[in-house]
This record gives structure tokens, sequence and C-alpha cells, in this order.
């Protein structure tokens, strides 16, 4: 999927605001068919986050965001996921430093929420979850509302589906362009996203594609008995 992601913007021009865009409202079109009011939007530094944060937008819009949750200082933020955070701070949107605030607000924030959306870390996780994401992670698993998983759950290794620590059980996962095989093992239900990119991209990064989606924008997965 990364090599995807390459050609896609290296070789095509596609932008990476683009697919985040794509990835961020369809999130927010799967969660909002729920009936949750109140969702909280757990966002990372990297291009998982920055979905997240396209999602909460869209959330916002709609009045069903509760709060969203940093595992950073919004200053930390660079490239496509710090265009999403100043598009969220410029609609007044709060958000809730993990790393700055010593009360249990983000975990209030997580717990508070009657659907969390789990956007820390995507493909682009190395070793075991550490420090304020690791426990952000622990504060999502034992939230009491149900969780919606961007691209992978958090913790989990998007190649071998292990977990080397903590990591958030969704209900949902809405995975990206392609289910990736860390996601096989996986329990609950697993949604693929369309992102828009052309089919010579997989075929210029060597991958067999045909197009999954039909009419749609999303398709619900199965594994092959
Ligand atoms: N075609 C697609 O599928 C697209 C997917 N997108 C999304 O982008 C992510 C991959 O983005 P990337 O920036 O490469 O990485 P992540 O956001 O997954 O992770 C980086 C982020 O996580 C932190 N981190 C990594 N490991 C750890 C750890 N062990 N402990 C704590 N924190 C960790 C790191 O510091 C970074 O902040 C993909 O999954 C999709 O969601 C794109 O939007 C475009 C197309
Ligand atoms: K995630």
């Amino acid at each position: 999927m990364a090599e995807v992601d390459r050609v896609a913007v290296e070789e095509f021009g596609l932008g990476i605001i683009q697919m985040m865009e794509h990835a961020g409202r369809t999130l927010s079109r799967v969660v909002i068919e729920g009936d949750a009011d109140r969702i909280t939007v757990v966002a990372g530094g990297g291009g998982n986050g920055g979905g997240g944060l396209a999602c909460a937008r869209h959330l916002a819009a709609r009045d069903r965001l509760h709060r969203v949750v940093l595992d950073r200082s919004p200053d930390e933020y660079e490239g496509a996921p710090a265009t999403q955070l100043r598009l969220l701070e410029g609609m007044g949107v709060e958000l809730v430093d993990a790393a700055a605030t010593p009360d249990d607000s983000a975990t209030a924030a997580i717990t508070d929420a009657d659907r969390v959306i789990d956007a820390l870390i995507g493909y682009g996780l190395t070793g075991a979850p550490r420090g304020v994401a690791a426990e952000l992670i622990t504060a999502i698993e034992s939230a009491p509302g149900p969780v919606t998983a961007l691209d992978v759950p958090s913790g989990v290794d998007a190649t071998t589906g292990e977990a080397a620590g903590a990591v958030a059980t969704p209900e949902t996962t809405l995975t990206l362009a392609l289910p990736k095989t860390g996601l096989a093992p996986l329990d609950g239900s697993l949604v693929c996203a369309d992102l828009g990119i052309p089919a010579g991209v997989y075929a210029a990064a060597g991958i067999e594609y045909e197009h999954p989606f039909g009419d749609r924008f999303s398709v619900e997965l199965s594994l092959a008995e």
C-alpha cells in the first residue's frame, strides 16, 4: 500500500490531501449511518491522524462531534495532517492535547463518547505503541462505546496482523483502497473505502487490480471461506 501511495503521488500526481479527504469523508459517512451523536476522534500525527481530522470536520458540520483528542501538540503537525488540523481550528473545534493535559480530560473525552474513532496510527506503525499513543490506545480499549478504526486498528501491524503491545479492538474497521494483509485475523466488520486511485497506479506498482467498488464508494468485505 505504501508503494501504491508513492506511485500515486510521485508518478500520477494524486495529492495526499485528496486521498485523505476521501478517507475522512467516507469514514464520517460510515459512522453517521449509526445513531451515535457524541463521537470522539482520536488522531495521531501522521496520515492516519489526518484522515481522522478530515472525518472530524465532517462530523462537526453535522453536530455529531464530541471531542478531538491528539497525541501531541498541534504545533507538531506537518504537511497534509497539519492542513486538516488548521481547517478544524478554523471551525472553532476544541482540541484536547493528551500530551499536555496532566488531568484526565483526554480519557474523559474518550469514555464520555458514544462512539470513538481510532485514527492514531495506521500502516506507519513501528514497533509496539509507545508513550501518549500507547496510553490513548489503552483508553480507547476500555471505553464503553463502540470503536471504529481507520485503515487498521492502532497497534496492529498492517502487514503481519501482529500486535506487539496495546491495541484497540474495533467494532468496524474502515480500511483504505486495499485490504491490508494484517487485517485477515481481525474480529469485527471490515469496510473498504475507495480513495479514487486510478487503476494505472496499481499496474505501475505491479499489483493485479480490478475495481471492487462497482457504483459505490465503500464496500463491506468478508474473508473467503
Ligand atoms: N492509500 C492509502 O491507504 C492512504 C492512506 N493514508 C493514511 O495514511 C496512513 C499512513 O500514514 P503515515 O503517515 O505513513 O503513517 P501513520 O499515520 O500510520 O503512522 C505514523 C504516526 O504514528 C506514529 N507512530 C508510529 N509508530 C508508533 C509507535 N510504535 N508508538 C507511538 N507512535 C507511533 C508516528 O509518530 C506518526 O505520528 C495510512 O494508514 C492511512 O490511514 C493516506 O491518507 C493516503 C492514502
Ligand atoms: K488506526
